[in-house]
């Protein structure tokens, strides 16, 4: 898997990332879901200069120009809920992207901190042999992206995968690195050092579902 750090350089992305951290600014769930979607353009930017490309001729009303443009077949595909920010933010950039959407929870047995991840909705057009960008603000333990992964190999094998995330644990990154295809880039805003014992990040932001659209019974 090759790591693409984007928040590792100074740059007006960590102004928004600081926000979605701030206990504080963080109350406001319109501005915490436009800062993840602001965060999906700076990563789809980013990740758009690893697409492919080829020569383009564009007629102006004056004359005619030779430009590069990419030309993947793009699969956007989002875990709910927290992905779906995520996602408006990379649809926004990659305006002719095909569209998918997987589920996927924590299931815990009673009284454990120990779980076990669900996926169960998926609703997605041909993936086989096209470009997918798989979003999930939240890299945790890893367990969500490895279990969606599997989900989506039992119907296809696309052609690379690029993972969209904000803020993940070195853990997480480390677990997704040994569980996914060598052919997979991570672009990611942030990386933290520690998970809770409950497989939250720390200091991370909290639950980046619930603070996008509230708590959840
Ligand atoms: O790396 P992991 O340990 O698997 O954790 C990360 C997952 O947890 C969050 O979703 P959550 O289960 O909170 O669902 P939600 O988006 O509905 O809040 C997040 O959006 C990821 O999908
Ligand atoms: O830190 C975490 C872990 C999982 N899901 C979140 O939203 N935050
Ligand atoms: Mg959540």
């Amino acid at each position: 898997m090759k790591l693409h750090y984007i928040g590792e350089n100074n740059s007006v992305l960590n102004s928004f990332i600081a926000e979605i951290r701030d206990k504080n600014t963080q109350k406001d769930s319109l501005r915490f879901r436009r800062n993840i979607e602001r965060i999906g353009e700076v990563l789809g930017y980013e990740l758009s200069k690893q697409l492919s490309y080829s020569s383009v001729y564009i007629e102006t009303p004056l004359g005619k120009k030779k430009m590069q443009l990419s030309y993947n077949d793009l699969v956007l595909c989002s875990i709910l809920r927290a992905g779906l920010p995520l996602h408006q933010g990379l649809l926004n950039y990659f305006d002719k992207a095909e569209n998918a959407f997987i589920s996927a929870y924590r299931s815990h047995k009673k009284n454990d901190e120990k779980f076990e991840i669900v996926v169960e909705y998926f609703a997605s057009p041909e993936i086989e042999n096209k470009t997918l960008l798989l979003a999930d603000p939240m890299l945790a333990t890893g367990k969500s992206l490895v279990a969606v992964y599997e989900a989506i190999k039992k119907k296809s094998t696309p052609k690379e995968i690029h993972i969209v995330a904000v803020i993940g644990s070195k853990e997480g990154v480390d677990f997704i690195a040994e569980n996914l295809p060598e052919n997979t880039h991570l672009w990611i805003a942030a990386i933290d050092s520690n998970l809770n014992s409950k497989g939250y990040i720390i200091p991370g932001l909290g639950d980046a579902g619930d603070l996008a659209f509230g708590s959840k019974l």
